[in-house]
């Protein structure tokens, strides 16, 4: 669980992640990591290429309750925030008692019931900076972004850090490093526990922010 100061490098070197937990036939009967942080982090992007590294599933809640609501947008100019909510931490229910790859929504740790669930899981704390972020989430149609811009998005992490520090065993940080990166050192970290990878300071020569021009909206 937290060691509560993700993002100090020592701390971080010295957290391995949870044992995964298998069944009598070594069947995962829980997600192998569970990715939570704010919108524009990156959940989504490495928790694809995670899961296609460990060849597990890989499910986002907002992806579920968007297949299964219409778009988050709709949900919650409809319905409300609230409503969402519900909809979403059923959502969470579901992928946090199945297996493989889980991206939470950025505010799904709000819900205590979430919180609770994460005990005792591997879960990645996915970060980002706000001078990173801006691009990133330029023009968003996040209904709690909309209109506020970085703003907004610093007003809401600064209120959710502590939380989010507090429920993941380890942060990465993907303002300025490439995804593909990011995503090997969570793989790291899952498979080998190794203490140097994964740890939420970007190297020395860490390059720009990734311009990924090609990839397809879901990937
Ligand atoms: N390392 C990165 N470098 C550059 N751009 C990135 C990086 N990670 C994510 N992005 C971009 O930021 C945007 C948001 O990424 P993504 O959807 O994975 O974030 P998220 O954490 O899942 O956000 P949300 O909580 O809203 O679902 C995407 O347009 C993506 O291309
Ligand atoms: O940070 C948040 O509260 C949200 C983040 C997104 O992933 C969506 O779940 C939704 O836009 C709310
Ligand atoms: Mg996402």
């Amino acid at each position: 669980m937290a060691d509560g100061a993700a993002g100090e490098a020592a701390d971080l070197g010295a957290s391995e992640p949870p044992a995964a937990v298998a069944d009598a036939s070594g069947q995962p009967t829980e997600p192998v990591v569970v990715l939570i942080g704010p919108p524009g982090a990156g959940k989504t992007k490495v928790g694809k290429r995670v899961a296609r590294a460990l060849g597990t599933s890989f499910t986002d809640t907002d992806r579920v309750v968007v297949a299964e609501h219409g778009t988050i947008a709709d949900i919650w100019a409809s319905k409300g925030e609230l409503h969402f909510r519900e909809l979403e931490r059923e959502a969470v229910r579901i992928a946090l008692a199945g297996a493989g790859v889980v991206a939470l929504g950025g505010g799904a740790v709000l819900d205590p019931r979430t919180q609770a669930d994460l005990s005792g899981k591997r879960v990645a704390l996915i970060m980002v900076d706000a001078d990173a972020v801006a691009d990133r989430i330029e023009g968003d149609k996040r209904p709690l972004l909309t209109g506020g811009g970085v703003a907004a998005w610093s007003a809401l992490v600064d209120q959710r850090m502590p939380l989010y520090t507090a429920l993941a065993s380890r942060t990465f940080d993907t303002s300025r490093r490439k995804m593909d990166a990011v995503a090997e050192e969570v793989t790291a970290w899952l498979t080998d526990g190794d203490a140097e990878t994964g740890s939420s300071k970007a190297p020395a020569e860490s390059a720009p922010a990734e311009v990924e021009e090609n990839e397809a909206e879901d990937d």
